[in-house]
This record gives C-alpha cells, sequence and structure tokens, in this order.
C-alpha cells in the first residue's frame, strides 16, 4: 500500500468550506486506486489562529508541516481579522519562500460545461509557470518619515538561480505540450531587472532546441491573452505578473473559482504545496456557494506530481462530467451549493470503486 502523508492547512473563509470535499475525494480516489492511501494531518493556521495566538502559525509549524509528503492548502487571508500582507507572510508566503517552493504551476484551459465569458472562446490550454519565491514578492525595502514625507521603498530580487530554475521548468513542461514558450517582460519600463530577465531567457531558450519562444510585455500579453488566448502554450512569469495572469487565466476559464495550482518545490528539500488559485472570498464565505472544482483541480496536480497521473485524469474527467451536466456554483452561472457540485462528482466517483 502506497501512503502519502498530507499537511491539510484549510486557511480562512471559503477554504474551510472546500477542503473537506477535496479530502472525501482523495478518500474516494484511494479506495478505486486499491493501493493507495492518504495520511491527514490537520493544521489550523490562519487568521483565527492569530487572533487567539498573535501568529499565523505555530512556533515549530514549519517543521510539523516539512514532515509531511505534500500541503494541501485552501486559502489565507480576512482582512476583517488581520491586514492581508501580515497574514499572506506569516502563512502562505512564509511557506512559499521557506520550503523553497521556487515555482507555481498554473493552468487554464476551456474547460467542458463551462461558459468562457469570452464571446467567441476559441479552443485554449494554457499553463502558466510563476516564480513563486522573490521577485516583486520581497520584504527588502523600507519606510522612512512621516506624513507628507513619508517614503516607502520596496526593492524587487531577480536572482539568476529561481529566475532560470522558472524558466527551465517552462521550457521542460512545454517539451511535453505544444513547444512554444512565452516569457512575460516589462523590460521597456521595469530598467534593471526586467532586461535581466530577458537575457536569462534568452540564455536559457538556447539550451532547448525544438521549443520556439516569444516574449511579450506584460501589458500587451495580459490583453492578447484576454483576446487570443488560443496562442499560448506555456508562459513563463515573474512572481506578481504570473500572479496577475494566473487570475486572467481563471476569468477567461469562467471562474476563478475552478482555477487549480501547485507550488513546487524542485530540489527534494521540503514537500510541495496545493492549493486553489483563489483566495478566501469574505463577499461568499458562510453561504455554502463557494465553488469547489478549484480546489478539487488541486487534488488532481497533487496525484500527478504524486505519480498518479491515472487516477488525476480520472479525477478531471469527472469534474467535467459534472460540469457537462450544468451542475454547478453560481459563480459559473448555475444554482447548486458547493456540496451539491462536491456531492456529484464524488457519487459518479464511487462508480468506479
Ligand atoms: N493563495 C491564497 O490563499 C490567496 C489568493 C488570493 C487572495 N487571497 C486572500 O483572500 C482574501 C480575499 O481576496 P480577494 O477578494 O482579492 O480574492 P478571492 O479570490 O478571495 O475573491 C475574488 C472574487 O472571486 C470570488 N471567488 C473566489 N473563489 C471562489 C470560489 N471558489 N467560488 C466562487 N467564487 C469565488 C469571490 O467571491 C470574489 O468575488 C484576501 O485576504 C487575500 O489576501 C489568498
Ligand atoms: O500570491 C499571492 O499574492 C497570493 C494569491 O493572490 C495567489 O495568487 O496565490
Ligand atoms: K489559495
Ligand atoms: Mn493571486
Amino acid at each position: 500500500m502506497k501512503k502519502i502523508k498530507l499537511s491539510v492547512v484549510p486557511g480562512d473563509g471559503i477554504g474551510n468550506e472546500v477542503m473537506p470535499h477535496a479530502l472525501d475525494i482523495l478518500d474516494v480516489v484511494g479506495e478505486i486506486h486499491g493501493g493507495l492511501d492518504f495520511e491527514y494531518e490537520h493544521f489550523e493556521y490562519g487568521c483565527d489562529y492569530y487572533l487567539k495566538h498573535g501568529k499565523m502559525m505555530a512556533d515549530d509549524g514549519m517543521e510539523r508541516l516539512a514532515e509531511s509528503d505534500s500541503i494541501l492548502l485552501g486559502a489565507v487571508g480576512d482582512a476583517s481579522k488581520v491586514p492581508d500582507h501580515i497574514s499572506l507572510w506569516g502563512l502562505l508566503l512564509k511557506i512559499r519562500q521557506e520550503f523553497e517552493l521556487g515555482i507555481n504551476v498554473r493552468p487554464a484551459k476551456v474547460f467542458k460545461g463551462i461558459d468562457s465569458p469570452l464571446s467567441d472562446p476559441a479552443h485554449f490550454d494554457l499553463v502558466i509557470v510563476r516564480e513563486n519565491s522573490e521577485g516583486e514578492y520581497s520584504s527588502v525595502g523600507g519606510r522612512m518619515y512621516r506624513g507628507d514625507d513619508e517614503i516607502a521603498i520596496q526593492n524587487n530580487v531577480f536572482s539568476k538561480r529561481a529566475t532560470k530554475q522558472a524558466m527551465e521548468y517552462a521550457f521542460k513542461l512545454s517539451a511535453g505540450r505544444s513547444h512554444h514558450v512565452t516569457s512575460a517582460t516589462k523590460s521597456n519600463g521595469i530598467f534593471h531587472a526586467m532586461p535581466f530577465w530577458d537575457e536569462v531567457f534568452s540564455e536559457t531558450s538556447a539550451q532547448y532546441e525544438g521549443i520556439t519562444t516569444s516574449q511579450q510585455h506584460i501589458d500587451a500579453l495580459a490583453a492578447s491573452l484576454v483576446t487570443h488566448p488560443q496562442r499560448y502554450d506555456t508562459i513563463v512569469a515573474s512572481n506578481l505578473f504570473g500572479d496577475i495572469l494566473t487570475d486572467i487565466g481563471a476569468a477567461i476559464m469562467g471562474s476563478i473559482g475552478i482555477a487549480p495550482s501547485a507550488n513546487l518545490n524542485l530540489n527534494g528539500k521540503f514537500p510541495s504545496m496545493f492549493e486553489p488559485v483563489h483566495g478566501s472570498a469574505p463577499d461568499i464565505a458562510g453561504q455554502g456557494v463557494a465553488n469547489p472544482i478549484g480546489q478539487i483541480w488541486t487534488v488532481k496536480m497533487l496525484l500527478d506530481h504524486h505519480g498518479e497521473e491515472e487516477m488525476g485524469s480520472v479525477l478531471l474527467d469527472t469534474l467535467e462530467s459534472v460540469a457537462a451536466e450544468r451542475i454547478l456554483t453560481p459563480d459559473v452561472g448555475g444554482n447548486a451549493t458547493t456540496d451539491e457540485v462536491a456531492g456529484e462528482v464524488i457519487k459518479r466517483l464511487k462508480r468506479k470503486v
């Protein structure tokens, strides 16, 4: 029996509403497989934890999370309780940075059964590789003076190691897809970091024969991701550009509620982390209408990561079959609840046991 030990961090808001379904689904996947078992350790880290303890996670939190094979996370943040930069830096970004999760893989494709808001969506199936540990998300800088003289300095950090790692990952990923990598740049306006980014991109591309490349400034790329998503295969982007592009990717699929992501550690020193692209959605939390597809598709990425691609495909096909029958939450035009959508997925999976 293959055992996969997961740290489970539902986090805040709708993270708590979609996570239980993800775990139920993992259990059914284990049954279908016959030789696969998941063991869970639950962590109540998040903004409520902060209100009680004055920190987003326990002092030994990172050590305990490190004991698992992977981390499954919901969403972090509730600005009504804790300022967003404190909650994110104290949990989500802390895990991404300290566990060296240098790569964030976020696919976007025409999802069977879900209408894209594009009036005439061509078939698109793309993946964005987001550098996940540095770039614009840096703690280097500071604030000084008060009042009208106050200044804030935020330094971007681009290391050759992390930049190249993200780019190499994108080229390797693209080799199993449509053999084209697009670099998201802004070397016309960002004077130091982005010309550096472009140089590392051309240096990296020279190592990968048979893969064509293009580069676009982030503004034009963002626009053309909306108007011509079918032109893209693999896009590599810095931390902030990747953050924005992946919300666009989610939006053109139909909802941010369906987009998954994998935060990958490539050196084997720490567990990787799997979470939907969306946040805690305070505006709909507690209503039972959060779309569970993002969290469940995230489980598919976790299964792929652990070498269970066959189970991953079964899960994605099942998800699309449920959507195709219009059993959908309101964000994608349906009137089903979170429980109804996830319940239908589980019912269909159980038929395969
Ligand atoms: N990776 C993460 O954990 C993550 C990601 C984004 C935002 N956040 C945090 O979440 C909080 C809210 O942020 P936000 O409002 O900018 O982004 P959000 O993703 O939480 O919500 C944006 C919009 O999308 C909707 N939405 C999101 N997920 C949905 C789902 N599964 N089903 C249906 N609708 C869904 C919300 O209702 C909202 O209207 C903030 O504290 C932010 O810092 C965390
Ligand atoms: O990376 C972030 O800024 C948090 C969230 O917006 C995300 O995309 O995971
Ligand atoms: K999330
Ligand atoms: Mn984001």
